[in-house]
């Protein structure tokens, strides 16, 4: 069974179809980038997945139920979960107050209905905030303000904030955009790193093609909110319409 499926997904805005009808299915431990042109709907389809944006069509079905009428913090609790770029830290707390944040909202979650347990769960939320920090490899800066971070160690700790939820399912969109070579030679260790522990399901929306051949075990190409076509990377590489609708014909 896949983990994640969409069935007749669409997106309007007014008049223009940002997802055109897209079906698309995700299995367990995959690693799937979501790549096309500017314009082509990755970063909508994503919204639609996190249920930030309405779909005007279609479904979503996560483990096989579906997730269309979610919330987004429902759909977060369910184990889908999205490394926003700096927006979702605060620059000035600590590394580990950060990571604290994270961890208490992803236990609040699980709590919600068990309020006699807060005590018990607290240290839980100890264990969780530890455990972030050394999957992403911060646990010797937990105490610096986190604006005082490079660049590069912020994205790690967005990404640690993502995971904080022990997601199953971890959407990224464009996690190295605006890195240097080596903070994104890092950063594609690091996801490498946690798809292996954690045993984690990777949808990505990236640019860099680099990234994209070297982490992705599927490839679907978006043009114009459709799916032109999908495959491993060497099929992606050399499909015609690729080139054309991505590179405008540039070979890969
Ligand atoms: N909130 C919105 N309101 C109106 N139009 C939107 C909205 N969000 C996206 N669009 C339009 O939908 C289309 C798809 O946009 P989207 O951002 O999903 O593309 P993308 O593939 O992520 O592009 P990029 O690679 O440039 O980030 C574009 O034409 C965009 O202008």
């Amino acid at each position: 069974m896949s983990l994640l499926d969409t069935e007749g997904l669409t997106k309007e805005f007014g008049g223009l179809v940002a997802v055109d009808d897209v079906d698309l299915e995700i299995h367990e431990n995959e690693s799937v980038s979501v790549i096309g042109p500017n314009g082509a709907g990755k970063s909508t389809l994503i919204n639609l997945i996190t249920r930030m944006l309405d779909p005007t069509a279609g479904d979503i079905r996560f483990k096989g139920e579906s997730i269309t009428g979610l919330e987004p913090h429902d759909v977060v609790q369910s184990g889908i979960s999205k490394s926003f770029q700096t927006a979702s830290i605060f620059p000035d707390l600590t590394v580990e107050e950060n990571a604290r944040i994270a961890a208490l909202a992803a236990e609040h979650g699980a709590f919600r209905f068990n309020f006699l347990r807060h005590q018990r769960r607290y240290s839980e939320v100890d264990k969780l905030t530890r455990r972030t920090l050394d999957s992403v490899g911060l646990l010797g800066q937990r105490e610096a303000p986190a604006a005082d971070l490079p660049y590069g160690d912020k994205r790690r700790l967005e990404i640690g904030i993502a995971l904080a939820s022990e997601p199953d399912l971890l959407l990224m969109d464009e996690p190295t955009a605006g890195m240097s070579p080596e903070e994104t030679h890092a950063t594609v260790d690091l996801i490498e790193r946690v798809k292996e522990e954690l045993g984690l399901t990777i949808l990505l929306v990236e640019h860099d093609m680099e990234i994209v051949f070297n982490v992705s075990d599927r490839i679907i190409v978006l043009n114009r909110g459709r799916v032109i076509t999908q495959g491993t990377p060497d099929e992606v590489q050399g499909h015609p319409e690729v080139q054309e609708a991505y590179l405008g014909g540039v070979e890969l």
